[in-house]
């Protein structure tokens, strides 16, 4: 009887244990550490919010940074306040990454970048129908293209990296760019780029020990959050609260920490784990235990994103329904 349980026991311990060496040894790229002290950290979207905690984060951890952003006012008052902080001056840089001449210029003055932080974003929620496609160019325009401007100009220095240390390109997501959010159909759509754009970079890239962070945050305490809770619809906030705010300080920690240990997926609380197990795809993993937790959990994982489906649809069908009863003109069947 007891030899039973033994050969039990060993069972459930040797399938594990052997799944998670074989993951050990095909993982790729292989695991790596990216020293940030000493070295060239350039963060775009830098004077405000995530950016900016970002900015003072890598300052005090001994890295020379570079900020990027358009309101030139806006850019000394974050060197100023990085100054009485820290004791360190960062190097500014006023453009709109919009502009890929000025987007050159700025990074051929801030010299070779061994860390580029593309943190920029804009973010106007509204339902697409009632959406200019103005807006809805300007979100692709900024978050997208913004992005490509930056690491097309930054490349060529960054493959010349004097140390030859470990480089990385850290790309600022959001979990809206996990799953599609109701009134984010730009903003998403733009964040979903980001992920195809990283995970075929770091293909291109690991050659050049170049490694690859998509970062995503949820909602997160900044200027811009304030300014985009002023006109946000109803149903996005009420479907956003379904994974808990943070502060621009606690992001822009789990960001370093992940970008200096090569992490190609960043999730910043407990729901951005939860969503990175629900979308592991085919992106690469370099920690053997995640990769074995993405394993396991896959299953289960579909099960409570489509629960999530369940309420996040039952929100938006009492949401019309609600609006139909206060609105007596309109006498139309709900399409659910
Ligand atoms: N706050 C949140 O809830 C979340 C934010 N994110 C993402 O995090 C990033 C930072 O967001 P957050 O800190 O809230 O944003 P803020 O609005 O507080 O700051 C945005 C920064 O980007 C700069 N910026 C905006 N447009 C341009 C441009 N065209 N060219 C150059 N710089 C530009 C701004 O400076 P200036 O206006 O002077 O150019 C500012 O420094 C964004 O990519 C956002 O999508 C992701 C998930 C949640
Ligand atoms: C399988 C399990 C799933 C678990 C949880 C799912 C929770 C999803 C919530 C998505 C919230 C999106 C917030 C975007 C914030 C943002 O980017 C704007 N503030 C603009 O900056």
């Amino acid at each position: 009887m007891a030899s039973i349980y033994l050969l039990f026991l060993i069972l459930i311990l040797i399938i594990p244990l052997s799944l998670l060496l074989l993951l050990t040894l095909i993982l790729r790229p292989r695991p790596v550490k990216i020293p940030i002290k000493g070295r060239h950290v350039f963060i775009t979207g830098g004077s405000s919010g995530i950016g900016l905690a970002l900015a003072h984060q890598a300052a005090s951890q001994g890295a020379r940074v570079s900020i990027l952003a358009r309101n030139p006012d806006k850019l000394e008052e974050a060197r100023n306040s990085i100054r009485l902080s820290t004791g360190i001056d960062v190097s500014v840089f006023s453009a709109d990454v919009r502009d890929y001449d000025a987007v050159q210029k700025a990074i051929n003055e801030a010299g070779p970048i061994d860390i580029l932080i593309c943190n920029q974003g804009v973010f106007i929620p509204q339902e697409l129908e009632s959406q200019d496609l103005e807006t809805v160019k300007f979100m692709m325009d900024v978050n997208l293209m913004g992005t490509f401007h930056l690491i097309k100009a930054a490349l060529p220095g960054m493959k010349n990296r004097k140390d030859r240390g470990p480089g990385s390109i850290a790309l600022m997501s959001s979990q809206a760019g996990q799953v599609g959010i109701y009134g984010y159909t730009a903003y998403s759509a733009s964040k979903f780029g980001l992920r195809g754009l990283g995970e075929a970079l770091q293909q291109e890239v690991i050659s050049d020990n170049i490694h690859v962070s998509l970062i995503f945050p949820p909602d997160t305490e900044t200027p811009g959050l304030a300014e985009e809770n002023k006109k946000r619809p109803e149903l996005t906030s009420i479907i956003a609260a379904s994974s808990g705010a943070l502060k621009a300080d606690e992001v822009a920690k789990k960001a370093l920490t992940g970008i200096k240990s090569g992490t190609f997926i960043i999730p910043c609380n407990f729901e951005g784990l939860m969503l990175s197990l629900a979308t592991a795809g085919l992106c690469p993993q370099r920690s053997p235990l995640m990769a074995l937790l993405e394993v396991v959990a896959a299953g289960v994982m579909r099960v409570v994103a489509l629960f999530f489906q369940w309420n996040w649809y039952g929100s938006i069908e009492r949401w019309t329904a609600q609006r139909n009863g206060k609105d007596h003109h309109v006498g139309g069947r709900l399409a659910f």
